[in-house]
């Protein structure tokens, strides 16, 4: 492989990464069905009041291990660590981890949550996967995106089963927007209320942008806050199938906001970039 600290990547290299983290995704998946199992989900709360379960911490640790292995001179944000203040310094190219996204999903024994993990290069995800286990699903994209039924624990099937993704033409009938199931806000609201939307559905974790990838949705608005670590491997994933996902100004979401502690401002999510130009 060459060298990460020297970009870019090429695209048999992006190829290679996302067959790794896909199978990382799929394989820690048994550690959160191991926690979702019990009658009992024992839950802290951080100190921005969102939740954290032990499938969070043990699915984190396996992959920073895993991770750190079979890439020792990538550094890794990683979700928990960073809550801890525990954050690497690290140059253009990282890995960013959200070991379970929708973990309010998770807690309500919801199948709507991920597991995510990214490289980040040149302000840019270019290699993601996500995986969810209660769904026995994986998507996952260096130069092209792919998704594969995989169940969790066990392995990323061979090529023959994947299914290479693009996102569809903006439907004339009218847009499927998009989402969260938990955290919806005013403007949010408003930007659709500006769109011919034929159907609105609320979906939890980075399975919005899967689903746009996938070309059965259409557009999904985030004005409300998100980390990099949320968007990252799903941002890849869309980008790859022919999707953007912009700023407020039209540009596409940048990455590597250490300053901001990783923190996302407002974005639109897109499959058909014609129509985020008509927006
Ligand atoms: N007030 C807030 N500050 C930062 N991130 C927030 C937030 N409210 C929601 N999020 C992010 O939204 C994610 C869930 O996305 P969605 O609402 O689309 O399902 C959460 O991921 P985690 O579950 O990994 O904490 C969390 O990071
Ligand atoms: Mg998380």
């Amino acid at each position: 492989m060459s060298d990460m600290t020297s970009l870019p990547v090429t695209a048999a290299d992006r190829l290679r990464l996302a067959r790794l983290f896909g199978d990382l995704a799929v394989s820690a998946g048994a550690l959160a069905m191991d926690v979702l199992s019990r009658a009992h989900i024992a839950t802290q709360l951080k100190s921005d009041t969102s939740p954290v379960t032990e499938a969070d911490e043990r699915v984190e640790a396996h992959l920073l291990e895993a991770l750190g292995r079979a890439l020792p001179d990538l550094p890794i944000v990683a979700e928990e660590q960073a809550a801890r203040g525990a954050t690497p310094a690290h140059g253009d190219a990282f890995l960013l981890i959200d070991p379970i996204d929708g973990t309010r999903e998770f807690l309500a024994r919801s199948t709507e949550f991920t597991i995510n993990i990214a490289l980040v290069a040149n302000a840019a995800p270019i290699v993601g996967a996500v995986s969810a286990p209660a769904q026995g699903r994986v998507w996952f994209a260096g130069a092209e995106s792919f998704m594969a039924d995989a169940a969790p624990g066990g392995a990323l099937p061979a090529p023959q089963d994947w299914r290479r993704l693009q996102t569809r033409k903006a439907p004339t009938r009218g847009l499927t927007a998009l989402v969260s199931k938990s955290h919806l806000d005013a403007e949010t609201i408003a930007f659709m209320g500006r769109l011919a939307i034929a159907d609105r559905m609320s979906v939890g974790s980075s399975l919005k942008f899967c689903a746009i990838a996938e070309g059965i949705a259409d557009v999904y608005p985030r004005f409300g806050p998100t980390m990099e670590w949320d968007t990252a491997a799903g941002d890849a994933i869309l980008r790859a199938a022919g999707g953007v996902v912009l700023d407020p100004a039209g540009a596409p979401l940048l990455y590597n906001k250490a300053q901001a502690r990783y923190r996302n401002g407002a974005f639109v999510a897109w499959g058909d970039p014609a129509s985020a130009a008509i927006s």
